[in-house]
């Protein structure tokens, strides 16, 4: 089932096009979005959670139009977002802060105290529950990051660079949170780390510059680096020798 269709969608920043006639469809299961600095990934993520709105073209989330505001605010309740940087009350202890959350997504108020339980549990934060987000550290605050994105069992999770501070043993138990919520829903991950894509996405989205220039599994991906093996700047798997290959490729038929 298509749970995210995007049609020639265009994001501008003043004169700028941050995002270039995107075409995209999602179902369940995990799809990593990589892509160099400034190639709109960031953009993409805030236009799927609702919070930039397009320039051109539509977008439409679990079935609704985002176009219409009674579409966006039914997708709201349906999704979880962890932005790239978020805001939060410093006085706000982790329990209070994702409670928070889930009044905004208007979950139903007999269902909260468990979820807020719950989705603090999946991120191994129950021994933090009690404490104030400013004395969290940065992998810890992101940990509280995620639980808030999920307390409403998202259908649709969107993940702006989620694993940015976790420490290894944390990645690891991440990735199988995302198996878990992938198996049945739609998880949007953008990292720059392609080894991240290698061990826990389906599909791999690469874009360059505002456009989408490669879409896959991470074998694919891969694929397209086994040719350039003896090319030690392409980078030292074969993941990042194919997603060099796939930037080189898209920019050499750019400039011809
Ligand atoms: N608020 C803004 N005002 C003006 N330009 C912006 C704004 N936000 C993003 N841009 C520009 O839009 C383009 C896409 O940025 P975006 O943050 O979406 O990329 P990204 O792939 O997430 O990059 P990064 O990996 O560095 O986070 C960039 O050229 C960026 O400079």
């Amino acid at each position: 089932m298509v749970t995210v269709r995007v049609d020639g969608l265009r994001a501008r920043y003043g004169g700028k096009l941050a995002l270039d006639g995107i075409n995209l469809r999602m179902g369940a299961g995990i799809h990593g979005l990589l892509g160099p600095n400034g190639a709109g990934k960031t953009t993409l993520m805030r236009t799927l959670a609702t919070v930039a709105r397009p320039s051109e073209g539509s977008v439409e989330l679990l079935g609704h139009d985002t176009a219409q505001q009674d579409g966006r605010k039914r997708a709201r309740r349906r999704l979880g977002y962890l932005p790239q940087t978020f805001g939060y009350y410093p006085g706000f202890t982790v329990a209070e802060f994702v409670e928070y959350m889930a009044w905004l997504k208007e979950m139903p108020k007999d269902r909260v105290p468990e979820a807020v339980e719950r989705a603090i549990e999946r991120v191994g934060l129950v021994d933090r529950a009690g404490s104030k987000l400013k004395k969290l550290s940065g992998g810890m605050l992101r940990r509280a990051g995620i639980a808030q994105a999920i307390v409403n069992d998202p259908e649709l999770l969107l993940l702006d660079e989620p694993t940015a501070g976790l420490d290894p043993e944390q990645r690891v138990e991440f990735r199988g949170l995302l198996r878990d919520i992938g198996s049945t829903n739609t998880v949007v991950v953008s990292t720059h780390l392609v080894e991240d894509v290698a061990i826990a996405c389906d599909e791999v989205t690469l874009f360059d510059g505002g456009k989408l220039i490669f879409r896959g599994t991470p074998n694919e991906l891969a694929e397209l680096g086994t040719f350039g093996a003896d090319d030690a700047r392409g980078g030292d798997t074969t993941l990042e020798r194919g997603y060099t290959a796939a930037l080189r490729a898209y920019r050499e038929r750019a400039v011809a």
